[in-house]
């Protein structure tokens, strides 16, 4: 459904996708994770056709529910009216958003939490608060297919619950393709069904979470010794979790 086939991606002389395949299929769920650098948001940007490859193919559907990393903003725009972007593919060249339009904008503000700055300047929010109404605009496209950069990098425990319950939710129906980036392993384990580990020394691992995202294999990513532990569920049963075990600190 979406993906990339033998795609290379070229800055200068710097070669930062060497050959990379994968696809999300309707229904899955991917993460994709790596050092800073390694060319995560790239290899996004190129999916999308943002960014030209110098070998190989992308798939992507027309409209995309996108989530950059950074949402800078230098235009006073009102949040409703950022949110009400997200609805554009659907208006032709000249068109006006209609109610259904505003509707469907505010059904995705609430579903992030974030109703309350409907009105508000979006250059004003702060960056979690921003990353939020991306996410509602990404989610008001109503595209089966989400590509979110970093989701959850700006945002506080309490939203990092909230994003991690939207994505189960949003996955849960099996009628999506979702792709995240994510520096945080549990993330990962949350929300995804496949990971793409992108290595600091070139290649990527690529598979099913419980494969993919263990600390052998994370160890290698970030160059921290990692330990999984099992932590009680909140609400169900015990789930795994993983923590970096920092230099300095004891091990979990
Ligand atoms: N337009 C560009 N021109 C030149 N170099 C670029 C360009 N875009 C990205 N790069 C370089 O490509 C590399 C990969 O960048 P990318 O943003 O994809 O990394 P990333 O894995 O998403 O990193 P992070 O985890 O820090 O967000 C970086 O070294 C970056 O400087």
């Amino acid at each position: 459904m979406i993906g990339l086939t033998d795609a290379t991606v070229r800055f200068g002389n710097r070669t930062v996708l060497d050959r990379l395949t994968f696809e999300v299929p309707r229904g899955r769920s991917l993460a994709i994770l790596g050092p800073n650098g390694r060319g995560k948001t790239t290899a996004l940007r190129a999916m999308l056709g943002f960014q030209p490859l110098a070998s190989g193919t992308r798939s992507a559907p027309p409209v995309v529910g996108y989530v950059p990393q950074y949402a800078s903003s230098n235009q006073s725009y009102r949040v409703l009216e950022v949110v009400v972007m997200g609805r554009a593919a659907g208006l032709g060249l000249f068109g006006q958003p209609r109610p259904a339009d505003f509707e469907a904008a505010y059904a995705a503000l609430d579903q992030v939490g974030a109703t309350r700055f409907a009105q508000d300047r979006f250059d004003r929010l702060s960056g979690g608060e921003r990353q939020l109404v991306l996410l509602a605009r990404a989610l008001a496209t109503g595209s089966d297919v989400l590509v979110l950069d970093e989701p959850g990098s700006a945002l506080d425990l309490h939203n990092q619950e909230r994003l991690l319950g939207l994505l189960g939710m949003l996955r849960r129906p099996r009628d999506r393709a979702i792709i995240f980036t994510t520096h945080d392993p549990n993330h990962a384990l949350a929300a995804a069904d496949d990971a793409l580990l992108m290595m600091p020394e070139g290649g990527c691992i690529f598979g099913p979470i419980a494969e993919t995202v263990v600390p052998e294999h994370l160890e290698r990513l970030y160059g921290v010794p990692m330990r999984s532990i099992q932590v009680p569920g909140a609400n169900g049963p015990p789930h795994d979790a993983i923590l970096p075990a920092f230099a300095g600190y004891p091990a979990a």
